[in-house]
């Protein structure tokens, strides 16, 4: 089954709750796991099922980085608030660099999120 991240840093949790929304159907075929916070929104606020791992900022970014290491993972949505620095920036840049090392398909933003969440689409249901 296709297995995807979903992260957003704190400004940006009301972008990936109206994103996972608008594709929902699509997610609710798909395996989710998110960082603490974000999986709570979203386990909150829709009928999503998510797997929630600890809260970025205390080690959440890099247990998502040991999936993507393992080759759990097929794709990341992390909408990172570019306009405020992060304590645990060293931690989001080992996640950025895991992707880029096993080729894992990234978005940091709404639009490329898109973009990744109709690619997983096709593959899934190639038309
Ligand atoms: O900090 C984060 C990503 O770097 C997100 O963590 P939370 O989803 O727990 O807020």
């Amino acid at each position: 089954m296709t297995r995807l991240a979903l992260i957003a840093h704190d400004e940006e949790k009301p972008e990936i709750i109206d994103l996972v929304h608008a594709y929902e159907d699509l997610l609710a075929t798909i395996d989710l796991v998110g960082t603490g916070t974000t999986g709570k929104r979203i386990a909150d606020e829709t009928d999503l099922t998510i797997e929630r791992k600890e809260s970025g900022p205390v080690g959440g970014d890099l247990m998502i980085g040991a999936e993507i290491a393992e080759n759990r993972l097929d794709g990341v949505i992390f909408l990172r608030d570019p306009l405020a620095a992060q304590p645990h920036e060293p931690d989001i840049s080992a996640l950025l660099r895991i992707c880029d090392v096993h080729d894992t398909p990234l978005a940091t933003t709404r639009s490329s999120a898109e973009f990744l969440l109709e690619g997983l689409d096709r593959r899934i249901d190639p038309k």
